[in-house]
C-alpha cells in the first residue's frame, strides 16, 4: 500500500488505529419492497488504500454506496465509519463524519446553474462558516489540486469538457479535505487518455494527501493501474476480494470472465501485473 499511514486524532473523538478499517460493513442487508439487493454483505476499506469496487450492472454497487452514505436504509447489519457505528453516532458525530467524506457521483456531478467555483464551494457553504474571500481562496486551491486552470473558475459546467467536469467534481468532493472519497464511475465517458490522466490524479492525491479511495468502476485499466485491492459484488454479497493478482487467479466464473475474458485479453492486462 503506497498511502501515507497515520494515526488518527479524529475530529469526532473516535480514534481509528492505522490498522483498523476506515470503513467497515458487516452483515448489511438492503432491499426495496420484496426485492433484496444486498444480503448479509461484509466489506472493509483500509486507511490509505484505493479500493476498486466492481460487479455486473445492477448488482447493487450504487445501492451499497448510497447505503454507506446514509441515503438508503439498511434492513440489517452495521456500518462503522472512522471507527464509529453510524447508527450509534449522535447528530453532531454524524455531521463530522459527513465532513470527512467526499463523493463524486456518477450522474449529476455538478450543478449546471452554478459556476465551477460556486460548485466547489457548495460543501463549504453547507458545513463551514467562513468569509467569502477565504472560500474563494480555498476553492482556487482545490482547482489547482485537480489540475484545472484558474480561468475554469467562472465557467459553467456546460462550457467544460467531460474531463474538466470530472476534475471539477473531484475538486468539489475534496472541498472539505476529506479522509475518504467515494468515486462512482469516475472515468466513465472519458477517452482512454483522459481516463488514464484521471487515474494518475487519484493516485497522486492518495499519495500526497493520504486519501482513502472507494472507487466504483467498470474500467479495467483503472483497476489494473491504480487500485490496491478489488472487491467484486455478486450474488448480493462481496464474492471475492483481493489484489489484481488474486482476481487473475480466481476461478469464480464472473471474476474469471471479467478479468481473463476477451476484453481483458485485448488490453493485455494480465501482462502488466
Ligand atoms: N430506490 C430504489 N428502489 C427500487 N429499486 C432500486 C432502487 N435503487 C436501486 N434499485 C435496484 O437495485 C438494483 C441494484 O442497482 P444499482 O444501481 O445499485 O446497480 P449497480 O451495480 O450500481 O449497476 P450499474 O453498474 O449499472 O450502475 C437494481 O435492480 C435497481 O433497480
Amino acid at each position: 500500500m503506497r498511502g501515507a499511514a497515520r494515526s488518527d486524532a479524529t475530529t469526532n473523538g473516535a480514534a481509528v488505529a492505522d490498522d483498523q478499517p476506515i470503513l467497515s460493513v458487516r452483515g448489511v442487508t438492503v432491499g426495496f419492497g420484496d426485492k433484496i439487493v444486498l444480503d448479509n454483505l461484509d466489506l472493509d476499506i483500509r486507511r490509505g488504500e484505493i479500493l476498486g469496487f466492481v460487479g455486473a450492472s445492477g448488482a447493487g454497487k450504487s445501492v451499497l454506496l448510497r447505503t454507506v452514505l446514509g441515503l438508503n436504509k439498511k434492513r440489517a447489519g452495521t456500518i462503522r465509519l472512522f471507527g464509529l457505528d453510524v447508527d450509534e453516532a449522535s447528530e453532531e458525530e454524524r455531521l463530522r463524519m459527513d465532513m470527512r467524506m467526499g463523493v463524486l457521483f456518477q450522474h449529476g456531478a455538478l450543478f449546471s446553474s452554478l459556476t465551477v467555483l460556486e460548485n466547489i464551494q457548495v460543501p463549504m457553504r453547507e458545513y463551514l462558516d467562513m468569509p467569502r474571500s477565504l472560500m474563494d481562496e480555498l476553492a482556487y486551491l482545490k482547482l489547482e489540486l485537480v489540475g484545472l486552470p484558474a480561468d475554469a473558475a467562472p465557467k459553467f459546467p456546460s462550457e467544460l469538457s467531460g474531463g474538466m467536469i470530472k476534475r471539477a467534481a473531484l475538486a468539489r468532493a475534496l472541498a472539505l479535505d476529506p479522509d475518504l472519497v467515494f468515486l462512482d464511475e469516475p472515468t466513465s465517458g472519458l477517452d482512454p487518455i483522459g481516463a488514464a490522466e484521471f487515474d494518475e490524479l487519484v493516485a497522486k492525491l492518495r499519495d500526497t494527501m493520504g486519501l482513502t479511495v472507494y472507487m466504483v468502476t467498470h474500467d479495467l485499466d483503472s483497476l489494473f493501474s491504480v487500485c490496491d485491492r478489488v472487491a467484486v459484488l455478486g450474488k448480493k454479497k462481496v464474492l471475492v476480494e483481493g489484489t489484481i493478482k488474486d482476481m487473475l487467479a480466481s476461478e469464480e466464473p464472473w471474476v474469471k470472465s471479467y478479468f481473463r475474458g476477451k476484453r481483458a485479453r485485448q488490453l493485455d492486462l494480465a501482462g502488466r501485473t
